[in-house]
């Protein structure tokens, strides 16, 4: 079967020019080398996104479904996945001598119905004791 091919940012920076040109567009990368003279919208646009992702300049003009069947045909990988910020958090855990304190197995559905028992207990002392103030104030 055939083998997807994986791109950096810093393969496809390189195709840059006229002989070749990729963009990366939403994770894919697309050499258009051979739309550059056919692009509605100009060879210029394409030279200045060329060799970078382009997901944003090619979103924000809102291209048709057209331009997205187009960009199907010069499909040539994927953008290699690069650790992005909200990834790198994860190395920053929780001490792990703590980890021993907790236990696993929390017993703690019994103590949240505990509680629910006590609003009618409440209730209930309450309306004892007004029944016994009444009865004395009489
Ligand atoms: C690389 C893949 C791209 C393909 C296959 C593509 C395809 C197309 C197509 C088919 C149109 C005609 C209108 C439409 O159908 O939406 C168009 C228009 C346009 N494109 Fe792209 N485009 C690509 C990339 C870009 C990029 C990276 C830009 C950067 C800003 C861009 C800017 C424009 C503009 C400004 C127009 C409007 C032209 C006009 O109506 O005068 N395109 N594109």
């Amino acid at each position: 079967m055939p083998e997807i091919k994986q791109f950096t940012l810093a393969e496809i920076a390189s195709h840059n020019t006229r002989k070749s040109l990729y963009v990366a567009i939403h994770g894919k990368v697309y050499d258009v080398t051979y739309f550059i003279d056919e692009h509605p919208g100009g060879d210029e646009v394409l030279f200045e996104e060329a060799g970078r992702n382009a997901t944003e300049s090619f979103d924000d003009v809102g291209h048709s479904d057209e331009a997205h069947e187009i960009l199907k045909r010069y499909y040539i990988g994927e953008l290699k996945d690069v650790p992005t910020p909200s990834k790198a958090p994860i190395v920053s855990k929780a001490p792990t001598k703590s980890q021993s304190y907790t236990t696993p197995k929390a017993p703690q559905p019994k103590s949240s119905s505990n509680f629910g028992l006590l609003v009618p207990v409440g209730i209930f002392i309450a309306y004892i004791a007004y029944k016994y103030f009444v009865s004395s104030s009489e």
